[in-house]
């Protein structure tokens, strides 16, 4: 199926220009499989993606952590997708679940983006997941199938997307998803592509987890079939990140 494995990391809101570089020093000189095994994305706050993009490792890639809902113009505070484009930033990531919760984006309004980030040559990291209260209730599949459904109206062409499952209970908690409940949702997800988009999506589209990945479970996540790499958060700053990377190898053996 050649679906390669992805690890991506979000800095999310975090660092000095020091502690990025050094960081960086790090992600420069860790041993990590070749990148026909994986393929490495790591998200550092917008001030800091030019400084990161010239200083990382070439087959590591840079992603923004988000961008503006269409082109550019009177819209203070915001960054386009033109701009990332125009400093050769090639991925996006959209829909966090910090940016849904904490800042109201809707379903309708990440998948504007989504789709508006491709129209112009971005490749889009796009996170679906569930609350605490949500799983409670016993909807999670229906929040995830709603929140790529939207996504789906709004896109023809998945190639350049990759979906990432991130449960909010488990994210920056500790409270990692178990691999069968995490491939429970990444199955039910491949199932509602291929159902509602193609088999072809479903079969190629890369799905990958978030929520408080670490050198020490990330293993044990990746030998699951429908877990095709991480998104990772408070682990992507430590120098943990090259082990949970590491953890590639486990689908390659598989
Ligand atoms: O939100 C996440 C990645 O986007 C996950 O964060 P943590 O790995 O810190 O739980």
């Amino acid at each position: 199926m050649g679906r390669k494995f992805f690890v991506g990391g979000n800095w999310k809101c975090n660092g000095t220009f020091d502690e990025v570089k050094k960081i960086v020093s790090i992600l420069n000189e860790g041993q990590v499989p070749s990148q026909d095994v994986v393929e490495v994305v790591v998200s550092p706050p917008y001030v800091f993606l030019p400084v990161v993009k010239s200083s990382l490792r070439p087959e590591f890639h840079v992603a923004a952590q988000n961008c503006w809902v269409k082109k550019g113009g009177a819209f203070t505070g915001e960054v386009s997708a033109e701009m990332l484009v125009n400093l050769e930033v090639p991925w996006v990531i959209l829909g966090h679940s910090e940016r849904r919760l904490i800042l109201g984006e809707s379903n309708e309004f990440v998948a504007d983006k989504v789709a508006y980030a491709l129209s112009q040559g971005l490749k889009v990291i796009a996170c679906v997941g569930e609350t605490l209260e949500q799983r409670e209730a016993g909807t999670t599949v229906e929040v995830v199938a709603a929140q790529t459904k939207a996504i789906a109206e709004k896109v023809k062409d998945w190639t350049n997307i990759v979906l990432a499952y991130e449960p909010v209970w488990a994210i920056g908690t500790g409270k990692v998803a178990s691999p069968a409940q995490a491939q429970e949702v990444h199955s039910e997800l491949r199932k509602w592509l291929q159902a509602n988009v193609s088999s072809e999506v479903a079969a190629s589209t890369r799905i990958i987890y978030g929520g408080s990945v670490n050198g020490a479970n990330s293993k044990e996540l990746a030998g699951q079939p429908d877990i095709d790499g991480f998104l990772v958060g408070g682990a992507s700053l430590k120098p943990e990140f090259i082990d949970i990377i590491k953890s590639a190898e486990v689908k390659k053996s598989a």
